[in-house]
């Protein structure tokens, strides 16, 4: 296109951006930058002053007010000319429907999480408006474009559940850092301050899962005389000592792993203090005037590795503190990473954990990003994602969709390049989302209730907010916060009832139709009846059918011209393993699912998998497998080339 034209396209365009985040300040200002006159922002948030080093349309004075507003004053500041529309709100505000959609010629997401993401796809494609989507993590990123009818949608690959660790890893055979992180925060943390009641495997299991041992008074118990500085060693000596003889005694166990050392207070530190930290009263606050352990004990760097000695003296006092100070909060706390005091309990268990492993030991500060799960934001990403934006919004507005690419931005250059840009894939043909296709639900009908199959299935796994669920002509179940009460109540019936006892019974062969009329998106569900599931690989006693990844990945929108560009790489694979292993065709790249995961900023989280098979997870390889789950196999069109090559 020439020039000209193209700048009329960009000057007539009507664009709509998502967040106004890190992405979106870079992205506002490129936009103005590059001609814009027509912008629309929604965010529903206020500024705060984490943001302020990266998001620089923001000052300190700015703290608490809405981010769309005042990027869109800060922009006005040197582009007074053009038009901005911010909007300080939530997108999936019903003021933002398909019509509110249909007046942009492209919609450009810098969001943060998977459900506004899933949202704002399904409008896109109900409105046939053009989405680029976008994510950063740390030096890694990705544009995509998703056109209705010519690429896959943002859902046409299924997206990754949150990363899980086998029980047997987390509460006996850790290797890795992380796992004694799980161990502190999903396990110790919750046991002692969480929900009494709850499940948790605390127990060292021996071997062959039959002989866990549960002493028969529940240790985490504190006596009503037991001060807080006795309780806090028979909790030391109890997890880090006790619990490691026990597990030592299965010989199975160990026999092609290291044997891990049981630490005992008194071991590691004289009575004098040990007493002494009881004591601790000066100061227990940080500067921002969070409670703290740290102070008192001379603990001022969190970015300093601490001994054993220092770990067991901040696990000491960090639990005195919250019995002393936070009683009222025992029994009902989560683990936040946010919290203060509850990093330097987390650090200090998992700490001392590690070292009865010989895992290496970390700082509070490495030891709270890989606890919150934080991969620190970089500027120049966001800076970098934010052009890319454009390009290709450029693109989408000159119809010059044969040129659209998706970019990934990756940590180390791969090919001698920094930026992949591949040709977009084509839409799945078993995406629910973008297709007729029907779902499968294998379900035991006469045990599952309604209301199972709306939170774990509609809810839970379709992303549906205001479902309204049909069987043949019968309305059995609307979501929705305006029904009228005995409607509602009505609805309120049914989800308690088994699905072969709904006013239309839902049996095998039944077929559903659930739509959520918010996101103008309808989907038809299959019921298989099934009698048996397996407690521990289907917990929800539902599995969801028909929705998977296509087996050719690579078949890009044929536009007749063979792309010279690299293969889309996982960006974190390619970080990690440093090989990429090339072979003959291009139709036959396999992407892994950890490229979309690892960058779309969504806040992931760990869990732990009940083991399944007791045996197979003691198994000294599976810790290793964590690994190869992201190793990368990137293929080239050279058909010559079919071996494993490492990058530069
Ligand atoms: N449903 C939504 N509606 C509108 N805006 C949203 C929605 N979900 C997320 N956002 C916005 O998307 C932006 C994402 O930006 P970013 O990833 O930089 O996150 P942040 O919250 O600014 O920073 P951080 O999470 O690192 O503290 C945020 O400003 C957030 O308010
Ligand atoms: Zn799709």
């Amino acid at each position: 296109m020439d020039s000209d034209l193209k700048t009329e396209a960009i000057k007539r365009a009507k664009v709509l951006m998502v967040g106004a985040g890190g992405i979106g300040c870079e992205l506002l200002k490129t936009l103005a930058l590059s001609g814009f006159q027509d912008i629309h922002i929604i965010d529903m948030d206020t500024i705060e002053v984490s943001n302020l080093n990266r998001q620089f349309l923001f000052r300190q004075s700015h703290v608490g007010q809405s981010k769309a507003k005042v990027a869109r004053d800060a922009v006005l500041r040197f582009m007074p000319q053009i038009c901005i529309t911010p909007y300080h709100a939530n997108v999936k505000d019903p003021e933002f429907n398909v019509d509110f959609f249909k007046q942009f010629n492209v919609i450009l997401n810098g969001l943060d999480n998977l459900d506004a993401r899933r949202h704002v796809n399904r409008l896109c494609l109900a409105a046939e408006v053009p989405l680029v989507e976008s994510g950063t993590t740390g030096f890694l990123g990705q544009v995509t474009v998703h056109i209705k009818g010519r690429t896959e949608c943002y859902e046409c690959q299924p997206k990754p559940t949150p990363k899980t660790y086998p029980v047997c890893t987390i509460t006996s055979t850790p290797s890795k850092f992380v796992h004694c992180i799980v161990w502190a925060k999903d396990l110790l943390f919750a046991k002692l301050f969480g929900d009494r009641n709850q499940e948790n495997d605390l127990f060292v299991h021996t071997g062959d899962g039959s002989d866990s041992v549960k002493p028969t008074d529940d240790i985490f118990e504190r006596g009503l005389d037991e001060v807080s500085v006795q309780y806090g060693r028979k909790i030391y000596d109890h997890v880090f000592g006790y619990n490691i003889e026990v597990a030592l005694a299965n010989e199975e166990t160990w026999k092609n792993r290291r044997r891990p050392r049981p630490i005992f207070l008194g071991d590691v530190l004289p009575e004098k203090l040990i007493l002494q930290n009881g004591n601790l009263e000066k100061n227990c606050l940080t500067e921002d005037l969070s409670l703290s352990a740290m102070p008192s004990l001379g603990l001022n760097n969190s970015q300093e590795i601490w001994s054993l000695a220092e770990n067991s003296r901040l696990f000491l006092e960090a639990l005195r503190l919250f019995i002393e100070r936070r009683g009222k909060d025992i029994g009902s706390l989560t683990f936040d990473k946010d919290d203060q005091l509850a990093i330097e309990f987390v650090t200090a268990a998992a700490n001392i954990r590690a070292s009865s492993f010989g895992i290496p030991l970390h700082s509070l500060f490495d030891a709270k990003g890989i606890a919150g799960n934080i991969v620190h934001a970089v500027a120049t990403t966001n800076a970098i994602i934010a052009g890319l934006i454009v390009i290709e919004a450029i693109k989408v507005l000159e119809a010059d969709f044969q040129n659209c690419r998706m970019t990934y931005c990756l940590e180390h250059p791969c090919q001698k390049m920094l930026l992949m840009p591949v040709e977009p894939f084509e839409a799945n043909k078993s995406c629910y989302v973008c297709s007729e296709t029907p779902l499968l639900l294998e379900v035991n009908t006469q045990t599952s209730t309604l209301r199972d199959f709306v939170d774990k299935i509609v809810k839970n796994k379709l992303g549906m907010s205001f479902p309204l669920i049909m069987q043949g002509a019968t309305l059995i179940f609307e979501g929705g916060d305006d029904l009228e009460e005995d409607v509602a109540a009505n609805y309120a019936l049914n989800l308690d009832k088994v699905l072969t006892a709904l006013p239309a019974p839902v049996t095998s062969g039944s077929m559903l139709t659930i739509e959520d009329l918010q996101q103008e998106l309808s989907c038809h569900i299959n019921i298989k009846h099934r009698e048996e599931f397996d407690e521990e690989k289907e917990p929800d006693r539902m599995v969801l059918l028909g929705w998977t990844t296509p087996e050719k990945k690579s078949q890009g929108v044929s536009n007749g011209e063979n792309t010279t560009a690299a293969i889309p790489a996982a960006p974190e694979a390619i970080n990690k393993s440093e090989e990429v292993e090339v072979a003959a065709e291009i139709s036959r790249t396999r992407r892994k699912r950890s490229e979309i995961s690892e960058t779309t900023g969504d806040q992931e989280t760990f869990q732990i998998l009940p083991d399944t098979d007791a045996k197979n997870s003691m198994d000294p390889q599976e810790v290793e497998d964590d690994d190869y789950e992201n190793d990368l196999v990137v293929l080239d069109e050279n058909p010559e080339a079919s071996k494993k090559r490492r990058l530069q």
